[in-house]
């Protein structure tokens, strides 16, 4: 059976409804695809603390988790992955790439240029139009 992972993506979006995108590096798996910033989830945490922490660990800056945006199941070719994404809001510092190839906020309408990972297009398509 295929390796499972439980990880959470989190929708920052600041006050010019732009939308903080971060690009996997070269050397990570999911290569130079786009992404919602965040990570695996931990044994006998919650999704909204996963993502607290990951979003410090990788950009050093603390965010507040608001609601659920999308749950959605994608079988990579070695791997399933279960992405739940969350609004959320910056509310201690400014995001920096310690992990990542390349961050940018990108205005909420053009989100759908960027080359996302394919768990995440169902949660790109809802934020681009605008929910
Ligand atoms: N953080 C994040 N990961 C995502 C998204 N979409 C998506 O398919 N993934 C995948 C990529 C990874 O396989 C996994 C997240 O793992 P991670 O970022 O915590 O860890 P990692 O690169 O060290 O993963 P790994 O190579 O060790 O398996 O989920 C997303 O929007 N955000």
């Amino acid at each position: 059976m295929k390796k499972q992972v439980h990880v959470v993506g989190a929708i920052i979006e600041n006050e010019n409804k732009e939308i903080f995108c971060a690009l996997r590096g070269s050397d990570m798996s999911l290569a130079n695809y786009w992404e919602f910033p965040g990570g695996k989830i931990e044994s006998g945490e919650t999704p909204e603390k996963a993502l607290v922490r990951e979003i410090k660990e990788e950009f050093n800056c603390v965010i507040e988790v608001d609601k659920k945006v999308e749950d959605t199941t994608y079988e990579y070719e070695e791997v399933v992955v279960r992405l739940e994404t969350y609004k959320a809001t910056l509310v201690q510092g400014q995001p920096v790439a310690l992990e990542h190839a390349e961050v940018r906020w990108v205005p909420r309408e053009e989100i759908e240029k960027l080359n996302f990972a394919p768990a995440d297009i169902p949660a790109v398509k809802k934020i681009s139009r605008n929910q």
